[in-house]
């Protein structure tokens, strides 16, 4: 029986790179050249071939999922080779419990003791141990069992600094715009007094005294956040030589993925662990001890998170033992990319070519030819998403290998899921948004929507507590309990409550102001229903809550997507006016909660999937869509003047058309509505980068280059007449009519409900046994005679 090697599924590059026992090594490659699988690789290789223990081997990935990912990928090749050791035959082909029995003493031995994960999570290990060796400058003290502090923690906690414990007005600091300042200075390794050093200002010292407090409070609730379980090792490896030598010596060989996106904080970290904090190279000692890192600078997309890609250009400076081979014994090149088709791959080399701040490398296909990528113009959003799920349906219905887990549709911006996701739910095919939450779960949608339901209908309690302090307006969790315990007593809906000023006065004491204004906003609004369209409203709703303003003024990267998202959503309510002649908000409401039904979508895991760019790094499908390719969306609008930022919007379209194997799609709408207004877009300097002989497109013509490098584009705002709505069906329905879903099978009318232009239909579905309520101007229905 021939043994199989761990080596045989390499190239001569990958093997050198998996091969190499000791010092630094650095690997450099673009994408999908194999980086990963070498690292994979190089873990298996070194307890097998080298016996190292795999508890002295750490490697940090770049995503929980990627280090799931990677460890089994690792059990899979030991027991592959296992079995063949062991039964002198492959894998599958042994007994499913001889198999399961191998896999899980490979498991015990292997996998477990490995440490594989992110720099969260693996340095969160660390100080489970040793936290209590820290010394904290002011004092402070945490213990092993400290809590990690999520987002929302860390958010109440530094609002109640600002506001309560400071007095600070919290429009000018902003509990949240604090936050991102107190994360920026831990990123960069500050204390407070670093912090109020580097910005000796008025904000900068107070932001520095939120610190603080705010290490104070953390310490006392013993919790600590995201960014501490980075600085504090980095601190508490530099001031406890023992703590040092004792991970130094426990992790003989650390490996790094994606290392192009580590901040300076986490590549301190790294190399204190290697080097035990000595800082001349000549006295470094290599024996039985690596450093190997792979990454991609043109795939460094996370700078606005501190990442800083100078970190991999400087790791031979860093780690190299400066021998004049140096160059070549700490560095492997991988220069065949694996994933994609020919075609692809001359357009990602061909655009990234265009960036000025990179190193050069070559990436050579393996692969054929392939199919040419195709390029589709769309009159707006919603013809682009339908054209993307057209694409997707003929694709999986032509070939019955193909399913939809193996389309990925790729945007700049979350706010650009929408479109598609009604798209598809429409047609029931099952999708996932990777990373980020489906449209109307996210959070800033549930609030405005809230409003809305609130204005149409009083009763509706629940929406009622979700705003009634939302934005803050001084309205206390005791107030809010004292008018609901009161609703409860009496049996009454709570409005009945909140509408009578006497009661409010009575129950919300100081609140009282706050709580009549809230229900005068909503009154107002709640009288315009008749006359005022959806748009309207909402707009009205926006502006008076103060929720967008609110939003605004946070100025954060987190709000900023929040407010893009809320107007998307006056978005929908503008489309819906124009397609469906119905200006009412009762009637967008009810759309909105046809277009929210999960019922729609089908189970099982096969799923479409939905993702911003950033979150596709190190991922591969067979069918990409990069949608949205318009100027001032992708590139985005800032990168329009500033070179460097174009650069790294580049590198995120490098990223993303590097992450399809077969076929490649890109699409823009020559219209798309930016804050309600429709606007004509240009489509993105991107997409006449790329070699037209690569290109399909759908209209004869060529991608217009838009106008020179870095200027601001004339954007047009006025609105162009709208085609007819392309869903209305002038089909009359009544009960007893039969009809066919394509998913739901053929069912039968039960109810009319409305008439003209609102009427919506109920349909009983004997083949799954359901009545569903349809708006036939929707649903893919289809009358049987
Ligand atoms: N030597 C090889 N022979 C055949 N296939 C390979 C080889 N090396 C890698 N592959 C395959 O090529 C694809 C890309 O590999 P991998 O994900 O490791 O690339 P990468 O360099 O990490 O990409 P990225 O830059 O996107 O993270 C995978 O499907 C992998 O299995
Ligand atoms: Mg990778």
């Amino acid at each position: 029986m021939t043994q199989v090697s761990l080596l045989d599924a390499l190239n001569p590059s990958q093997r050198q790179a998996v091969q190499h026992f000791c010092g630094p090594l650095l690997v450099v490659a673009g994408a999908g050249s194999g980086k990963t699988r070498a690292l994979t690789h190089r873990i298996a290789h070194l307890v097998r071939q080298h016996q190292v223990d795999p508890a002295e081997i750490l490697a940090v990935t770049f995503t929980n999922k990627a280090a799931r990912e990677m460890k089994e990928r690792i059990e899979q090749l030991f027991a592959e080779q296992e079995a063949h050791e062991q039964f002198g035959i492959p894998l599958a082909q042994l007994e499913p419990a001889q198999a399961t029995r191998l896999k899980s003493r490979v498991y015990q031995r292997i996998i477990k003791p490995l440490w594989v994960g992110t720099f969260h999570s693996l340095f969160s290990q660390i100080l489970r141990l040793d936290i209590e060796k820290y010394q904290d400058p002011k004092g402070r003290k945490w213990t092993r069992n400290f809590s990690i502090f999520d987002e929302s923690d860390v958010q109440s906690l530094i609002k109640e600094i600002v506001t309560k414990q400071l007095n600070l007005d919290d429009r000018k600091f902003d509990p949240k715009s604090v936050r991102y300042a107190i994360s920026n200075a831990k990123n960069q390794g500050w204390t407070p007094a670093d912090l109020e050093h580097h910005q000796p200002n008025f904000r900068g010292r107070t932001i520095a005294q939120v610190y603080e407090v705010y290490q104070d409070q953390l310490a006392a609730n013993n919790g600590l956040d995201f960014d501490d379980l980075i600085w504090i090792p980095v601190q508490l490896f530099r001031q406890n030589e023992q703590v040092l030598a004792y991970w130094h010596q426990r992790f003989r060989h650390i490996l790094v993925d994606e290392y192009q996106d580590t901040n300076r904080t986490q590549y301190e970290l790294i190399r204190l662990l290697t080097t035990n904090g000595e800082m001349q190279k000549s006295k470094l000692n290599w024996q039985n001890r690596s450093i190997f890192v792979v990454g991609d600078a043109d795939q460094s997309i996370y700078k606005f998170r501190g990442a800083d890609f100078t970190i991999l250009m400087e790791f031979q400076e860093a780690f190299g033992d400066g021998l004049p081979d140096d160059d070549t014994r700490t560095m492997v090149k991988l220069e065949e990319n694996y994933r994609s088709t020919a075609t692809i791959l001359q357009a990602a080399n061909a655009l990234i070519d265009n960036n000025t701040e990179r190193i050069e490398k070559v990436l050579k296909p393996t692969r054929s030819q392939g199919d040419p990528i195709f390029c589709y113009q769309a009159d707006d959003e919603m013809a682009e998403a339908e054209f993307v799920v057209n694409a997707i349906k003929r694709l999986e219905n032509k070939d019955p290998d193909v399913s939809w887990g193996d389309f990925a549709i790729l945007y700049r911006t979350n706010a650009q899921s929408r479109p598609f996701e009604e798209v598809l739910m429409r047609w029931g095919i099952p999708y996932i948004v990777v990373g980020g939450q489906r449209f109307y779960d996210r959070k800033e949608i549930k609030d405005v929507v809230a409003y809305l339901r609130a204005v149409v209908n009083p009763a509706d309690s629940l929406s009622l507590l979700r705003i009634i302090n939302v934005p803050r307006r001084g309205i206390g969790k005791s107030t809010i309990d004292k008018l609901t315990q009161a609703a409860a007593t009496l049996n009454v809906p709570l409005w009945e409550i909140l509408s009578d000023e006497t009661s409010i006065h009575t129950l919300a004491g100081r609140s009282a102001k706050p709580v009549i204004q809230f229900v005068q906003l909503l009154e107002h609004w709640h009288q315009q229903l008749a006359q005022a369209k959806a748009t309207e409203i909402l707009e009205g709703l926006l502006r008076d809550s103060g929720y967008l303003e609110d939003l605004k003024a946070q100025a954060t990267e987190e709000a900023e997507e929040r407010a893009r998202n809320v107007m998307e959503l006056y978005n929908a309510a503008r489309q819906f006016e124009e397609e469906q002649g119905d200006p009412s908000l009762e009637a967008f409401l009810s759309n909105v909660s046809l277009a929210s039904d999960l019922d729609n979508l089908q189970e099982g895991s096969e799923k479409v999937s939905l993702m911003t760019l950033h979150s596709s790094k190190g991922l591969e499908f067979p069918v990409v869509f990069l949608v949205g390719m318009e100027q001032g969306l992708f590139p985005n609008f800032r990168a329009l003047e500033d070179p460097a930022a174009l650069e790294e919007e580049r590198r995120l379209c490098y990223v993303g058309i590097t992450r399809a194997r077969e076929q490649l799609f890109f699409s823009y709408a020559s219209e798309r509505r930016l804050y309600g207004n429709r606007e004509a877009a240009i489509p993105s300097l991107f997409l006449s980068e790329l070699p037209k002989e690569l290109i399909e497109l759908d209209k004869p013509g060529a991608i217009p280059r838009p106008l020179s490098r870095g200027t601001t584009l004339p954007i047009s705002a006025t609105p162009k007449a709208r085609p007819a709505a392309r869903h209305s069906r002038s089909e009359q329905w009544s009960i007893g009519d039969r009809l066919e879903h394509p998913q739901f099978g053929r069912g039968h009318i039960t109810h009319v409900f409305g008439s003209g232009e609102r009427v919506t239909i109920a349909v009983k579905f004997p083949g799954i046994g359901q009545q569903k309520i349809l708006d036939p101007r929707i649903a893919p229905i289809q009358k049987l005679n």
